[in-house]
């Protein structure tokens, strides 16, 4: 028996009720990894000894229903933390770095049972959006692979989109959870800034990456971060909240619900087979009960500019820790120090992580920063503040996550710029620090899944996956899986 179409509900369930185990899961799931990673290539490293080891314990320790994650095989982006297994955050960098402590969302992970089966591929440092720029080469779309998966959290999504795993994590600094999740047909959330600790996890942007959770489905999701949520001591942005129980209440329903849909998220540079298919599902969140009216978001022009100013910047800060001498890559036949950190970052970082680095540093040099860096702080206020005043009268923003789907490899290669325009729906939620997430809406017409963004007010994940589940209840396009 197959348990790969299964919920961890339901696995949960055959677990209590014995008709499998944890060893059992874990085996399947490298079956499936063994069948199908030398076509996709969603993982960096796999631990299977570890995970057996892991299954083994979980076994020995029998299952409960209020335990849904414990003996649930899950991969786990590349840029967080794991004890004991490599992580490289897809970089020469890194590649021989082997954590000795877990990110705090890996110990929480752990704590609830679930089992890790592998560091999931990912673009260099989490700056990319197809998965191309990782070192260890790209991860194919499971839907067709002659198509990228979307990125930075690309083997995430394709791990879980093609059934190797039931969940993962990714993290999302300007859409790297949500595009993917939408290139590969799965159900992605970025949870509100502060929702989820980060520490442990490999810096790209301080004020704007998070960590959430990659799932087949909304419940799956909400039961993912009600286990990875909450504040952490270690993580002074974590807020200090109370987790919502997410996975009680996503079938309350979504009735008097007020939906904004910004009328720029339908603008040029938006196919109009995305726009179509995102249409027909916010009518079908009307039809469950929502009322739905069109706005407008003002500066939504400014988004792209200000948030590779802002992520480029507080990440050639951040990636200055990598200079060829504490950990990390080195350089050989150095002649001083400064042609060592010269020839270690030259010889460690690929060519997307050094434009970054570059112009980052660029706009935050003393001549500068006045005119670049200052200058994008100040607009990232006016864009918060356009989202505030859409969330004084509205429950939820809704809108595409991407201006197309997934598209061929190499289509943006010669064009960096390109490719940052087409983050311009995902990335005004992290200038905002707003939750947002992605599920599954439709297919254009090569068969490739289209997703919509449900965007919510501050800590309010709840209302999204509110929303979701009930869009998911009418809205087939989450049954269909990749062959
Ligand atoms: N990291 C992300 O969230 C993806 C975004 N496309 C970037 O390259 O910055």
């Amino acid at each position: 028996m197959t348990y790969f179409d299964k919920s961890i509900r339901e696995l949960n369930q055959a677990l209590v009720a014995g008709e499998t185990s944890a060893v059992a899961l874990v085996e399947e799931a490298f079956a499936r990894i063994e069948a199908t990673e030398p076509e996709i290539h969603a993982f960096i490293s796999l631990a299977k000894d570890q995970a057996l080891e892991a299954a083994k314990a979980s076994d020995d320790k029998g299952y409960s229903t209020d335990r849904p994650l414990q003996g649930i095989p899950i991969g786990i982006k590349d840029n967080i933390l794991t004890d004991g297994i490599a992580t490289t955050a897809a970089s020469r960098m890194l590649e021989d770095f082997v954590p000795f402590f877990d990110a705090t969302v890996i110990e929480k992970l752990k704590a609830a049972g679930a089992i890790i089966v592998g560091k999931t591929n990912m673009d260099e440092f989490a700056m990319g959006a197809s998965s191309e720029t990782s070192y260890f080469g790209p991860t194919k779309n499971p839907w067709n692979h002659d198509y990228v998966p979307g990125g930075s959290s690309g083997g995430s999504a394709a791990t879980v989109s093609a059934g190797q795993v039931f969940a993962s994590l990714g993290s999302d600094t300007g859409g790297s959870i949500r595009q993917p999740a939408s290139f590969t047909g799965i159900v992605g959330m970025k949870p509100t800034y502060g929702r989820v600790s980060r520490w442990g996890v490999i810096s790209f942007a301080s004020s704007l990456d998070q960590v959430g959770p990659m799932t087949r489905s909304v419940e799956d999701n909400a039961i993912m971060l009600e286990t990875i949520a909450g504040h952490d001591d270690k993580d002074s942005t974590s807020a200090e909240l109370d987790v919502p129980a997410f996975s009680q209440t996503y079938k309350q329903g979504i009735e008097g619900f007020k939906v904004a849909v910004p009328r720029e998220f339908f603008g040029p540079g938006v196919d109009e087979e995305t726009k179509t298919v995102v249409e027909t599902a916010i009518k079908q969140l009307e039809e469950q009960g929502a009322q739905v009216d069109t706005v407008d978001l003002p500066n939504m022009a400014y988004n792209i500019p200000v948030y590779y100013v802002i992520a480029s910047a507080e990440a050639s800060s951040n990636l200055q820790r990598y200079d060829g001498i504490r950990y990390g890559y080195r350089a050989e036949d150095a002649e001083s120090l400064e042609d060592l950190y010269i020839k270690s970052r030259s010889e460690g970082f690929g060519m997307e992580v050094k434009r970054r680095l570059m112009t980052g540093t660029f706009s935050i040099a003393s001549e500068n920063i006045d005119d670049y860096f200052m200058q994008a702080g100040k607009v990232r206020t006016l864009i918060k503040e356009g989202f505030k005043e859409l969330f004084a009268n509205y429950d939820l923003i809704v809108g595409p996550v991407a201006p197309s789907a997934a598209y061929k490899f190499g289509e943006n290669e010669k064009d960096p710029v390109a490719t940052y325009q087409a983050d311009l729906l995902t990335v005004p939620v992290n200038l905002a620090g707003l939750p947002g997430l992605s599920m599954p809406a439709g297919f254009d017409q090569n068969g490739l899944p289209i997703g919509i963004q449900i965007i919510g007010n501050y800590f309010d994940e709840e209302s999204i996956y509110r929303a979701a589940y009930s869009l998911e209840q009418v809205n087939d396009a989450s049954q269909k899986h990749p062959e």
